[in-house]
């Protein structure tokens, strides 16, 4: 046997391999110290190989999905041996195969799978030879919606890319070694999968064609590398063959708004910065009915699209669902539309992944019950989407997808039972009436009440024992059961089954003959409805791809449902589309944070070419950050094509959105807190154009104030005459706040704040102009740093501000072109401070009369520069 397990093991590989022996599934080896680790298992020995104990560890069959779980969850990949062959008639090992591979990117099982987030595979060819254009390719499949896409980007742009697909697993050439962030599963396969012959002719292969130019992917070769690897990769990993993959599209990265992955973490889109699914935009705005729904409102969301038109349907589309017309406002119909469709939508099963599942032949019967009930349902979903679907082409075109597929609703409801069991092997699956055969088999198991009651009454008689029982159990079948003390009653013809404590239990050579009847008719009854649910999924296969297309509309309907509900219940409105670049934003809240405090004050922000950077400034806790992330994820929203919150908006084209937010340090990756702003600076400033919204918060605070002014100044001015981005910049840097006064297109803003006897309060509330001052101390204050520290910061703020401290950097930024003119202007400034400073000196105001005092104030001012 070990000799059967060394062989299977050497195919397997690196993977985890699960030995079937009877009920259990074992490791050995490595395998057996690896798994009883990561499952907290009791790692034993079974036999020995060359004197050396061989360590063991296994897990029950029955509870093997859970074991399971938690291996993909820890990211490892894991070979399934099934035995194959009939332990009764085999001579030796009975014959085992690996029938399954489990890898985090390729699982379709429901009970591996996340419902509300997509798990899919990707592969990443970086060619080495003659790749002078520096391109990587991409390629990445959902094997439980049989999603298959591609797309190109340069070399360095992969890291960006991958946080934007977010796979559970890439596969790369083993003898290359791609550089990307992403925490995932990965996988080396043998090179030549990615060689460009080998891959097309996989692809060609599999679907069937001979050529691929239909799918308009001629201008990716170094993807269709990727493409053929991954296919190849996935195929081996299941059992089935992989027909609902029916075809391959681009995806163009130019279609998007880009973000890169700071940028999708600081907005806090699907994950808080500290990693939770919540609150985030999409833990905030994620009201679907069903799992499809929301899987697809994640991709939205970190899919933002550039076009207005796709974007202006599903608006469109959301203000139908809301009862008014896009164009001209008016109210159409009440809203109970809306609720009666998600009344329909909650009770739609995950049909995307059923679909899957029929496709690879995995499908529980417990998942067809729910699909024909679901097919059953749609009909009146779509009456129900009829008033809204005329205002709405995109409504309209996912109506016509809301009917079953011809004749699959009335199969299921003929072939599956109304509440079938867990599983094929349990019976109880197909209906009656569907197969004479098996009804007859199963009437013969099930007219067993009747008969035994009638041998019981006849036993009784016939012995005189008045308290003998016929009854069944699974272990010892039928039997006969006479209490102990009556047991020397019993007639010849009985044999003893088993004796208890105060009972015997008898088996009669009639009863016999009635249990292997009942029991191979019950045998019978199972092989002959696993044999008609395999029938069943071979019929209902033709039907997979219009039910694909059925699924994902209902996801499309279920998303625009949920944020057209959310739209009403927090007054989101519908914004507008700007055919140039620009935001105009009325009243604007934070999505996420509104929700979580009491009052939210709301805001406004403008930004165009005229006015494309605005100085943010304020004290700490004033609401900055909060400010421009919902300038920002309005932005978004508007261009996933939802309702914005706000009282009005008008948003435009936009090509990326940047964001320099938050100092953390990458200490993994080597890199300080300051060397990641400025990398994220860099990329900011070579990439950024007039279509870009550009979120900069304190940059320059992670190195000398000096230092930090000279570098926010000059990327300031960067941002405005180079890059021309929309601009929202924060700073603590005051002197900052002179660029208005020297460049055009930028202009001040600042959060209020006021002093009240208590301390700072905060009004959150953004004015037009600089702040007076950065009430830093006063925050620390309410923090609770110890009030004698507060008092020496204090005097020391005083002693700084009295030498004027800050003061030559307002003229390092006067004239930046020149350095002479520069020193002169800040060294007349301090020599007029110290002739202020000592005046003040002299002065003793309590031996002034009135009139000198006057005089004496004349003469100070005089002395300002
Ligand atoms: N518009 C608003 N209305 C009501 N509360 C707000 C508003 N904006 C922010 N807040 C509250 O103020 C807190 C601090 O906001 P935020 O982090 O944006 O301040 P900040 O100016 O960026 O501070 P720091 O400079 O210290 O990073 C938020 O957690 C939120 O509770």
């Amino acid at each position: 046997m070990m000799q059967q397990y060394l062989r299977l093991k050497a195919e397997a590989g690196p993977l985890l391999l699960l030995y079937r022996m009877g009920d259990f599934y074992e490791m050995f080896y490595e395998d057996a110290e690896r798994g009883a680790r990561l499952l907290n298992l009791t790692l034993t020995r079974r036999g020995s190989s060359n004197g050396v104990p061989i360590p063991m560890a296994g897990v029950p069959f029955h509870a093997a999905e859970q074991y399971l779980a938690k291996l993909v969850a820890a990211g490892v990949s894991v070979a399934i041996c099934e035995q194959i062959g009939d332990p009764a008639t085999s001579k030796g090992p009975v014959e085992r195969k690996i029938v399954r591979i489990v890898t985090p990117g390729t699982l379709t099982d429901e009970a591996l799978l996340p419902a509300k987030a997509d798990r899919c595979v990707a592969a990443v060819f970086v060619p080495t030879k003659s790749n002078k254009s520096g391109r990587a390719g991409l390629a990445w499949l959902n094997l439980a919606s049989g999603e298959f896409k591609i797309s190109e980007c340069a070399a360095d742009a992969l890291d960006s890319e991958l946080h934007r697909i977010e796979p559970a697993e890439v596969i790369f050439a083993e003898d290359s070694q791609p550089s990307f962030t992403l925490s995932c599963a990965t996988t080396r396969v043998p090179s030549w999968h990615f060689e460009a012959e080998q891959a097309q002719a996989h692809l060609l292969k599999h679907f069937n064609t001979q050529s691929l130019s239909g799918y308009d992917i001629d201008d990716l070769p170094i993807a269709i590398c990727a493409a053929g690897a991954l296919l190849r990769y996935a195929g081996r990993t299941q059992t089935q063959t992989l027909s609902h993959i029916q075809s391959l599209s681009a995806d163009r990265a130019s279609q998007y708004v880009l973000m890169d992955p700071a940028t999708r973490r600081n907005l806090e889109l699907t994950r808080t910065i500290s990693g939770e699914e919540a609150p985030t935009l999409l833990s905030i705005v994620d009201g679907c009915c069903t799992p499809m729904g929301s899987r697809l409102l994640r991709r939205w969301i970190h899919h933002p699209l550039r076009d207005n038109a796709p974007v202006l349907a599903r608006q469109t589309a959301i203000a139908a669902l809301l009862g008014t017309n896009q164009k001209r406002g008016e109210l159409l119909h009440a809203v109970p539309v809306l609720q009666a469709l998600r009344t329909g939508l909650d009770r739609l099963p995950d049909l995307e992944r059923i679909a899957t599942r029929i496709a690879l032949l995995s499908v529980r019967p417990r998942e067809l019950a729910s699909l024909r009930d679901a097919l059953g349902a749609l009909p009146e979903l779509q009456k129900q989407l009829e008033t809204a679907s005329r205002q709405s082409e995109r409504l309209n075109a996912l109506a016509t997808y809301l009917c079953p597929p011809e004749g699959l609703h009335a199969l299921l409801a003929r072939a599956i039972a109304e509440e079938p069991s867990a599983q094929v092997r349990d019976g109880g699956v197909i209906a009656t009436g569907m197969d004479a055969e098996l009804d007859e088999l199963r009437s013969i198991s099930s007219d067993n009440g009747t008969y035994l009651l009638e041998l019981e009454a006849r036993e009784r008689a016939r012995t005189g024992i008045s308290t003998l029982r016929v009854e069944f159990n699974r272990v010892h079948g039928f039997f006969i059961e006479v209490s102990r003390a009556q047991s020397d009653k019993v007639p010849e013809d009985y044999r003893r089954r088993q004796t208890l404590k105060n009972a015997e239990r008898y088996i009669t050579p009639e009863l016999k003959i009635w249990e292997d009847k009942v029991l191979s008719a019950q045998d019978r009854s199972l092989a002959r409805e696993k044999w008609l649910f395999d029938q069943l999924l071979e019929q209902l296969l033709p039907s997979v791809n219009a039910l694909a297309g059925c699924a994902s509309a209902c996801a499309e309907l279920d998303t625009l449902v949920a944020l057209a509900h959310h739209a009403q219940l927090h007054e989101w409105v519908s914004p507008q589309l700007l055919e140039h670049a620009g935001i105009d934003i009325e009243s604007g809240r934070h999505p996420v944070v509104e929700r979580s405090i009491e009052r939210f004050t709301p805001n406004s922000c403008v930004l165009n070419a005229q006015r494309s950077l605005l100085v943010i400034t304020g004290p700490n806790m004033g609401g900055k950050s909060t400010y421009m992330r919902q300038v920002a994820l309005i932005a978004l929203l508007a261009r996933i094509g939802s309702f914005v919150p706000a009282r009005r908006a008008a948003i435009g084209p936009l090509d990326r959105i940047f964001t320099r937010i938050g100092a953390a340090d990458d200490l993994a990756g080597g890199r300080s807190t300051f060397m990641m702003e400025m990398t994220e600076a860099a990329a900011t400033l070579a990439s950024s154009t007039s279509q870009s919204l550009v979120l900069m918060d304190e940059i320059g605070r992670g190195t000398s104030t000096y230092d930090g002014l000279a570098l926010a100044w000059s990327i300031a001015q960067r941002l405005v005459t180079h890059n021309r981005a929309l601009t929202l910049f924060a700073t603590h840097y005051f002197e900052i706040t002179r660029m208005p006064a020297e460049q055009t297109n930028t202009a001040n803003v600042h959060l209020a704040a006021a002093e009240s006897p208590t301390g700072i309060v905060f009004l959150h509330e953004v004015k037009d102009g600089p702040a007076s001052r950065s009430y830093g101390i006063q925050v620390a204050q309410r923090a609770g740093v110890p009030a004698a520290v507060i008092r020496h910061a204090a005097r020391e703020l005083e002693r700084l501000e009295s030498q004027g401290a800050p003061t030559p950097q307002l003229g390092l930024f006067a004239q930046p072109n020149e350095p002479a003119a520069m020193l002169a202007e800040a060294a007349q400034d301090q020599a007029a401070q110290e002739l202020l400073r000592q005046a003040l000196a002299e002065l003793d105001p309590d031996t002034l009369s009135p009139r000198e005092a006057l005089d004496a104030l004349y003469q100070l001012k005089n002395l300002l520069p």
